[in-house]
């Protein structure tokens, strides 16, 4: 049974289509990327996905049902806006929402305890929120999310506004997630943050779905237009063979962008006929270059 399913689901605010007949599967054990530009229906499809806003076409299924107060406990959902409560103390107010969800009282305070610790954050569990820096606020924000144990889980930026340790530490709890057989619809604009934790994505653009399936794939079908070179002296005339539209060259390497791919045999040739070369790599488009050329330019913001 799929957990999460959006089966060729439309949206529609007045005249205007939010959510386009898209269709996604979400299977156990699985982080799915939900990418778009600003306005692309996100949003949208994840409110749809909490089942917070009904779609006009097409079907949500969790486990195989429709929505009911059952469906709701099995979800947990990490917001982009957060929203605790500053001057409330931080047991309070997660403990209510874990209460709200059907969870017995002491099992909600051992569970947050436990993820207090594994935050590494045991002493927030007395402290008002307003107490907390925002990074932290965001942990408790996650623990909020996560705390009745879901079995879907939905994540809406979820590493924004947390430095790198804390990045580290909040992708660690969700591949640990992942390896319990969660369920994770992920969206973010970290082209970065997807490529390392989804293994499927959607990208939409304006409202439709422009691309899908799984990531590993999608890169190998674009073409590899990038050429990392090193070489013991500077080369001379790449700029000018045929299908190389730029060459930057760094303190330590130079970066050859093609406009056709096999114009990257003459480069190597062109490097090797005049000094020692050191590597030569043609690489693979990262996602956020397979973003910029999908969605024509409208990259994503941070
Ligand atoms: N409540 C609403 N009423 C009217 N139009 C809406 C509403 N919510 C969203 N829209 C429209 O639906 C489209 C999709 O918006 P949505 O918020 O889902 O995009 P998004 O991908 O989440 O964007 P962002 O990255 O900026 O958060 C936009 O054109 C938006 O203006």
């Amino acid at each position: 049974m799929i957990p999460l399913k959006i089966d060729h689901v439309t949206k529609r605010y007045g005249g205007n289509v939010a959510v386009n007949e898209i269709d996604i599967e979400v299977r156990p054990g699985e982080i799915f990327g939900l990418l778009g530009a600003n306005g692309a229906g996100k949003t949208t499809t994840m409110r749809m996905a909490l089942g917070l806003i009904l779609p006009d076409e097409g079907s949500i299924y969790w486990k195989g049902k429709g929505y009911s107060d059952e469906v709701r406990r099995w979800i947990g959902y990490l917001p982009e806006e957060r929203g605790l409560y500053p001057k409330v103390k931080v047991s309070e107010q997660v403990l209510y929402l874990a209460e709200l969800r059907g969870m017995k009282r002491s099992k909600a305070e051992q569970s947050l305890r436990n993820w207090l610790e594994r935050f590494e954050v045991p002493e927030y569990y007395n402290k008002k929120v307003e107490e907390l820096s925002k990074g932290n606020q965001q942990k408790i924000q996650f623990i909020s999310a996560v705390i009745h144990d879901p079995d879907i889980l939905i994540l809406d930026e979820a590493f924004s506004g947390l430095d790198p340790v804390n990045v580290e530490l909040l992708k660690t709890n969700v591949t640990e997630l992942r390896r319990e057989g969660k369920t994770i619809l992920f969206s973010s604009h970290r082209m970065d943050h997807v490529e390392e934790l989804c293994e499927n994505i959607i990208m939409l653009h304006r409202s439709n779905t422009v691309l899908k399936g799984n990531l590993r794939a999608i890169k190998r079908s674009f073409p590899r237009e990038r050429v990392l070179l090193e070489t013991e002296r500077g080369v001379q005339g790449l700029e000018s063979i045929p299908g190389v539209r730029s060459v930057k060259t760094g303190e330590a390497r130079t970066e050859i962008m093609l406009d056709k791919p096999d114009a990257a045999q003459e480069v190597l040739h062109t490097a090797m006929s005049q000094t020692e070369v050191y590597r030569f790599q043609i690489m693979e488009p990262t996602l956020n270059e397979i973003f910029i050329k999908t969605v024509g330019g409208q990259g994503p913001h941070e």
